[in-house]
């Protein structure tokens, strides 16, 4: 897909003036948005929706906010990533953010960490059942994979927090890469306890972004962080 392509998926677009989840993943705004992701996405969100509770993947009360709160919540990463290479999403779980990437950027070679069977399980059957490529799953701890592969960026959702997080990925990232995180509203005061670990990498203070999709949803905190060294 060619730049433009990515920078109109991440176009926030027309409103969507829906509350609930499945109508607005049915709107025309979040088609709009998706484009030609959206088929396999909304099959993925119908998935999640119908067996996600019974496996354990998310909680009863996510059933109802599936698109809001977990798939464009996770597509927000998307205009940070780079236009093509490789990406691990690291501690996948359920596919989020990770699942979501592969969809939208068929273009870039995506990895899905996770170490539990269950969820790798899952993950696989998803990738079939989506006719997804360009994905890898791989079952294990991020920390079992340094030394092992090297990608262009690495994401997360709801896995650590920044220090813990930077030691985790930031060996799975080639320097001249970056680890691009979607946070809450209060990564500030992870940055400060990350410092450290952030200097054995050269990487600077992390860029704080806002993570904005259709218009209505709300927006999310992203963070993003570059291996110098
Ligand atoms: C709270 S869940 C979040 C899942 C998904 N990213 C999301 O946002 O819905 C955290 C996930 O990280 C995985 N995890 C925990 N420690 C990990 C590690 N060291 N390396 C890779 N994954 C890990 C867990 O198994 C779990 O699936």
């Amino acid at each position: 897909m060619e730049g433009s392509d990515v920078a109109a998926q991440g176009e926030p677009g027309a409103s969507a003036e829906v509350s609930d989840g499945e109508t607005l993943g049915a709107s025309d705004a979040v088609k709009a948005y998706l484009g030609d992701a959206y088929d396999g996405v909304a099959r993925y969100a119908e998935m999640l929706r119908d067996q996600g509770e019974l496996r354990g993947l998310i909680g009863p009360r996510e059933v109802s906010r599936i698109w809001e709160r977990h798939i464009l919540n996770s597509a927000a990463v998307v205009p940070y990533l780079p236009a093509s290479g490789s990406v691990a999403d690291i501690g996948s779980g359920a596919g989020l953010p990770g699942v979501v990437v592969a969809a939208m950027r068929p273009e870039l070679e995506v990895i899905l960490v996770e170490p539990m069977e269950r969820r790798t399980t899952w993950l696989t059957e998803v990738v079939a059942e989506l006719g997804l490529t360009n994905v890898q799953v791989k079952r294990g701890r991020a920390e079992e994979f340094h030394g092992a592969f090297e990608v262009d960026a690495v994401t997360s959702r709801a896995v650590a927090a920044l220090s813990k997080l930077v030691r985790l990925s930031m060996p799975l990232v080639r320097v001249g890469g970056e680890m691009v995180i979607l946070k809450g509203r209060s990564v500030a005061e992870e940055i400060e306890p990350a410092r450290k670990v952030l200097q054995k990498y050269g990487s600077g203070t992390p860029d704080v972004l806002d993570g904005v999709t259709v218009e209505g949803v709300e927006a999310t905190t992203i963070v993003r962080v570059r291996r110098a060294k």
